[in-house]
């Protein structure tokens, strides 16, 4: 569990509907249920509370632990300060209650006068996780005080001591963490309370993958992705051009290489076309691909480029000496499952549906989610890298863990929304993202275009309605 899963797992936690609100009630609560399990009830307890949502816990904390105990609440700092709703929601309602003692305290002078002994218990909620350097007065001399009583009362952080990671930090008994204890948290005791955060955040991907994904967009100009599709051949030329065109909102260059004979077909100003000769891709076609693909971020390999024994040696070959992350996809993979042995080193995404699984790993993944994931996460550890199952629900594994995604609809079973998927796919690559978060947010990207699409066209849509969405699923995800 790191703080990058944190801020994930809470917008995705948000999407599900699970509000701020129940989060904050769940942690107050949780505080007040160890608090009373360790210490029993009957007790004088001091809650001192900051204006961020740390301190909105320690409202909550505050109400709960009155039922039985007797409390009294420090509001450290100004009270219109209160930020967040739900902290001010919890705040009003402590104003309304006559059991709870509330003195709001802005001075430090008085703060550093302050006598808390009596009070069996001191609860710590000034400061969490969004403390950003040493602590500032009056917030300062308030854990000074505390500090005073180490020893004397009981002390429980919520959440983090206040003031780490700064050496100025309350020396509570312990913290209650909430549900994930995060691996960056060291020097202090910690008891975890469930705040009632769903399983599904361990898999599920959502719009806080998909944020995080895209937040490498932007970060530098001019830095912001190329990207080279391979595909096309004597049969096809719109699946290579649905990928690079879905990737394009993306990316600041796509490259499109083709067969001359599929490439005349294709007019589209935000493309670079690199036609090749001939109708297919063959071996002799490598050298030149290998420069092109030295120029870009990331490439995409496989939509509509064909079967011919001669296309299937150009793939393999090529992706014997690419060193660029790459996206296998469609007829490529059918390449691959003759000589999986070309993916040792590479860094890669498979694409397969699940008949293309079963011909790259013999076995076709059946029944409950957990079990096909099982196997797809088995197979993806076999093969070293990662794989990207489509389906009803999409699975995505890295052989470390795996995620799935639900996004989509009936209607993206025209031709051509795999393309796109590997195009979307290929372009998170391009952004620098590792080849898990790629392949599940382009997944969910992809399943979101699907439904914007059908919310304004019904389920009969082409590929290419779905590719033009990609702008604005972009901006819908980071509005989120
Ligand atoms: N989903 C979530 O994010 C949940 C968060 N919860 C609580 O929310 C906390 C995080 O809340 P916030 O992001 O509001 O942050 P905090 O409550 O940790 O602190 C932010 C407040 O402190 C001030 N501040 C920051 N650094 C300071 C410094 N060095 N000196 C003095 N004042 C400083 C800020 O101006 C702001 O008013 C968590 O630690 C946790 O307790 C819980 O309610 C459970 C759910
Ligand atoms: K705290």
């Amino acid at each position: 569990m790191r703080i990058e899963d944190v801020y994930i797992w809470d917008i995705n936690a948000k999407w599900l509907g699970v509000s701020p609100f129940q989060l904050m009630e769940n942690a107050g609560a949780g505080v007040a249920k160890i608090i009373e399990e360790k210490f029993g009830k009957g007790l004088k307890i001091a809650v001192f509370s900051g204006t961020g949502n740390n301190g909105g816990d320690g409202f909550v904390t505050a109400r709960h632990l009155s039922f039985d105990n007797d409390v009294t609440l420090f509001m450290i700092g100004d009270e219109t300060k209160i930020r967040s709703d739900e902290a001010k929601h919890n705040w009003e309602i402590l104003k309304k209650l006559d059991f709870v003692k509330i003195k709001v305290l802005k001075d430090s002078s008085y703060i550093k006068s302050l006598d808390l002994s009596g009070f069996d218990v001191i609860v710590d909620a000034l400061l969490g996780a969004g403390t950003k350097g040493e602590p500032r007065e009056p917030i300062r001399s308030a854990i000074e005080k505390i500090n005073e009583y180490a020893g004397k009362a009981k002390i429980v952080s919520v959440d983090l001591p206040s003031g780490y990671p700064s050496n100025v930090r309350v020396k509570c008994d312990f913290a209650v963490t909430f549900q994930w204890d995060k691996e960056e948290y060291e020097g202090f005791e910690r008891v975890i309370a469930k705040i009632g955060y769903p399983k599904e955040l361990y898999h599920l991907v959502g719009p806080g993958d998909a944020k995080f994904a895209l937040k490498k967009k932007g970060e530098h100009k001019g830095q912001n992705g190329k990207l080279l599709v391979i595909g096309g051949s004597e049969d096809y030329f719109g699946a290579p051009y649905l990928a690079a065109k879905a990737a394009s909102y993306l990316v600041d260059l796509v490259y499109l290489a083709m067969p001359e004979y599929s490439a005349r077909r294709i007019n589209d100003p935000n493309l670079i076309l690199r036609p090749f000769d001939g109708k297919n891709f063959r071996k002799e076609d490598v050298e030149d691909i290998l420069t092109l693909a030295e120029g870009v971020d990331a490439v995409v390999i496989g939509p509509g480029i064909g079967t011919k024994p001669e296309t299937k040696e150009f793939i393999l070959e090529f992706l014997r000496w690419c060193e660029k992350p790459v996206v296998i996809d469609a007829d490529a993979l059918k390449a691959v499952a003759e000589d999986l042995d070309v993916l040792k080193g590479k860094k890669f995404v498979l694409t397969p549906h699940a008949g293309e699984f079963r011909i790259l790993f013999g076995e076709k993944p059946e029944g409950s989610l957990e079990e096909k994931a099982k196997l797809v996460m088995e197979k993806a550890n076999a093969v070293g890298g990662t794989i990207l199952l489509k389906g009803v629900y999409d699975i995505t594994s890295d052989g470390k863990i795996w995620k799935y995604n639900k996004t989509g609809n009936r209607g993206m079973t025209t031709g051509g929304t795999g393309d796109v998927l590997a195009g979307i796919v290929g372009a998170l690559l391009a952004l620098g993202n590792e080849p898990l978060r790629a392949a599940s947010v382009g997944a969910f990207l992809n399943g979101i275009a699907g439904n914007m699409v059908k919310d304004e066209m019904g389920e009969n849509f082409t590929a290419l309605d779905v590719a033009k969405k990609v702008p604005f699923v972009i901006k819908r995800v980071l509005e989120f």
